[in-house]
């Protein structure tokens, strides 16, 4: 359908004037909405309740039909398009999952395939590999019943259908949203390996500004009406937010938040020897995880593979100069 369903890889999608009025409602729930998401980037909608983040994403794949404007994927007019026919190449999870109770996981995954008319075998074959790509036992999970299944387990299986069909683009509401603290990190982890291979162009809403962080590779914060408040990589969030409502969705730790965002191997050591007699930090944590195995140890230095990072060398990555160098330049 899409130019690039052959590959899978993402596609561009483009919003123009895009407007949703509600009937009966005093105001347009979405309210003359332009934007580009650009392909194979996945972009986070954060903004408050009611404000819009979901209808945007259900015009997208024609759950909700705009009042007017347009939107494109892959250069194609998503309006003049089957609905039907336009969500099977879309690929959809949201928080309450939506398994069908009466279909076993295999079954469940393997709907859409099936719709568009795959082979058994290549199905057969297709549910194997989600299942192993979202660290779901294949043997153990194909015949339970989604009742069988934990929260986290659910969401997984949501995911994996989602992507059973391998489709371009993706629109996750809230799709981590019903699981632990625990449980959520590590499919945010997980999701985050995954996109990397898969580069599909992804919409994902959250109520979650850390969510966003870690896994947009651009936010929209949105206000009332879904107008764009902000909308740019999370480092230039962070640096530099667009006013203050957005600095309210950062939070009093923004300092904090930018360093989660840099990695041990992205800042230069101070020594390229490793020291053992220092605390130990894996060279792929990030910057704020060293910054709290440096506390926890009351050093100013910890030792990865790649060898000594230092306090100072983790202020001057957020822009500021450390309390010796602050002192140092009194001199
Ligand atoms: N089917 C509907 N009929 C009338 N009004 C609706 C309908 N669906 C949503 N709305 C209204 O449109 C506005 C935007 O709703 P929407 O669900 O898109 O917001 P949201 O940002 O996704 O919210 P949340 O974060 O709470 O899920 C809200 O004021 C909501 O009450």
């Amino acid at each position: 359908m899409f130019e690039s369903d052959r590959d899978a890889e993402g596609v561009r999608i483009e919003l123009r004037a895009l407007t949703k009025h509600y009937p009966g409602q005093p105001a347009p729930a979405v309210d003359n909405v332009t934007m580009d998401i650009p392909a194979g980037e996945l972009v986070v909608f954060v903004g408050p309740s009611g404000c819009g983040k979901t209808t945007t994403m259900k015009m997208i794949n024609r759950l909700v039909e705009p009042t007017s404007g347009e939107i494109r994927i892959g250069g194609r007019d998503v309006l003049s398009l089957n609905p039907d026919e336009l969500r099977r190449h879309i690929g959809y999870a949201i928080q309450q999952v939506g398994l069908f109770p009466h279909l076993t996981v295999a079954q469940n995954i393997g709907l859409v395939p099936k719709l568009l008319g795959w082979p058994q075998p290549r199905i057969a074959a297709r549910v194997e590999e989600l299942l192993a790509l979202v660290h779901l036992e294949p043997s153990a999970f194909h015949d339970r019943y989604p009742r069988q299944l934990s929260g986290g387990q659910q969401q997984r299986v949501g995911v994996a259908r989602a992507l059973a069909a391998d489709p371009p683009v993706m629109l996750m509401d809230e799709p981590f949203g019903a699981t632990d603290p625990i449980t959520r990190e590590h499919l945010q982890n997980e999701f985050v390996r995954l996109q990397k291979q898969l580069r599909k162009t992804i919409i994902f809403v959250t109520h979650d500004f850390e969510e966003a962080i870690k896994l947009g590779d651009r936010i929209a914060v949105l206000r009332e009406g879904s107008h764009i408040a902000q909308y740019d990589t999370p480092a230039a969030i962070l640096d530099r937010p667009a006013d203050d409502y957005v600095a309210g969705f950062i939070g009093q730790d923004a300092t904090l938040k930018r360093l989660a965002l840099l990695r041990v191997t992205d800042v230069p050591v101070t020594d390229s020897l490793p020291d053992p007699r220092l605390p130990q930090i894996a060279a792929d944590a990030s910057l704020r995880e060293a910054l709290d195995l440096m506390l926890a140890h009351g050093t100013d230095r910890c030792s990865s593979t790649a060898g000594v990072l230092s306090y100072a060398t983790l202020c001057a990555a957020v822009g500021n100069r450390s309390q010796e160098e602050l002192v140092a330049g009194d001199r």
